[in-house]
């Protein structure tokens, strides 16, 4: 079952159409990936996700009940964290849990429960100070506990890990990976290496719609080539190597970096049997030669150019 369905959306401001005919599906159980340039129009979409903003055209279905526009029906299944949540300062992360906890009708006996479970999820269990004094990584672990308060199916958060550093990151980044499976993880970003860490489904937004989707090895075995590392022992060796290729399309776009060589092919096996007896023929010996993962980075950087 899809938590979340999006069917030929669209968005402008003004004369400039943000979003055009967008479709998305995020699957129950899943982390979602996601990912658009500044500006792709990422905020966009989740604002019209959670009724905030009016679409043009299109549907939009949570937990297969239709999005309205205005109206927050279907925000019952959904938490969401914004790209700056914003706090009261002066209360502290247990208070401030209690007050949305009050809001949404939850007991004291349950927010009293599931505030303590959720503060030692996000790692602010025994913090007393005030959240104002809060490090910008701290607040957003504040802001994914309370996006959780009401088990939402569906979490939603906006460039979770944009403004922090490595350490922030990924802290947030392990808490988001902790609860899937309980709770479906919809999160937008624009760095890629977050997305190879913990999302099993990504969907690229560029120039107003998905132009990659699909879980992270079908994206992978479908859109990218596979690359080869070869280092020789001498720059010498490696010029011996292109002269012996010289006949071969196979160099065309590798790239060259003192003893290292990196050929990219879209049939790679057969790529390394021209390469193979190439080198004994040559009677050359690298002395290292690893295949190399096609990156997300490499891959959607060659989506968009
Ligand atoms: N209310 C608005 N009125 C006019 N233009 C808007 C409005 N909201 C967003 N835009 C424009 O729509 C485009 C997409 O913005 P959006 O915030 O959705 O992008 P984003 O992918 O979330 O980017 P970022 O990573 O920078 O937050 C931008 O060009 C932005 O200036």
């Amino acid at each position: 079952m899809n938590v979340l369905s999006i069917c030929n959306l669209s968005k402008s401001f003004g004369e400039q159409k943000i979003i055009k005919n967008l479709n998305l599906s995020v699957p129950e159980g899943s982390v979602f990936g996601f990912i658009g340039q500044n500006g792709a129009g990422k905020t966009t979409t989740m604002k019209m996700v959670l009724g905030l903003l009016q679409p043009d055209e299109g549907e939009i279905r949570v937990c297969n009940e239709p999005v309205r526009f205005g109206q927050t029906k279907t925000n019952q299944y959904i938490g969401y964290l914004p790209d700056v949540p914003e706090f009261y300062n002066y209360m502290t992360a247990i208070q401030y849990l209690t007050l949305c906890g009050e809001i949404v009708g939850l007991s004291k006996k349950i927010i009293s429960q599931k505030g303590q479970r959720l503060l030692s999820l996000v790692g602010l269990d025994g913090v007393e100070k005030r959240i104002g004094g809060y490090s910008r990584g701290m607040k957003q672990r504040l802001g994914i506990a309370q996006a959780l308060l009401a088990d939402p199916k569906l979490l939603i958060c906006d460039e979770p890990t944009s403004a922090l550093d490595p350490v922030g990151r990924k802290e947030i980044l392990d808490i988001l990976y902790k609860i899937r499976g309980t709770t479906t993880v919809l999160f937008s970003t624009h760095i890629l290496s977050d997305v190879e860490r913990i999302c099993d489904h990504v969907a690229l937004l560029n120039d107003g719609y998905i132009a990659v989707g699909g879980t992270l090895s079908e994206i992978k075995a479908l859109h990218s080539h596979d690359s080869l590392l070869i280092e020789f022992s001498s720059e010498a060796d490696l010029q011996q190597f292109k002269a012996s290729m010289a006949k071969q399309p196979l160099l065309i776009g590798s790239e060259e970096k003192g003893r290292e060589m990196i050929i990219h092919s879209r049939e790679m096996k057969k790529a390394q049997h021209t390469i193979f007896s190439t080198l004994a023929e040559a009677d050359l010996a690298p002395v290292k030669v690893a295949l190399m993962e096609p990156s997300l980075e490499s891959l959607f950087l060659e989506v968009i150019k």
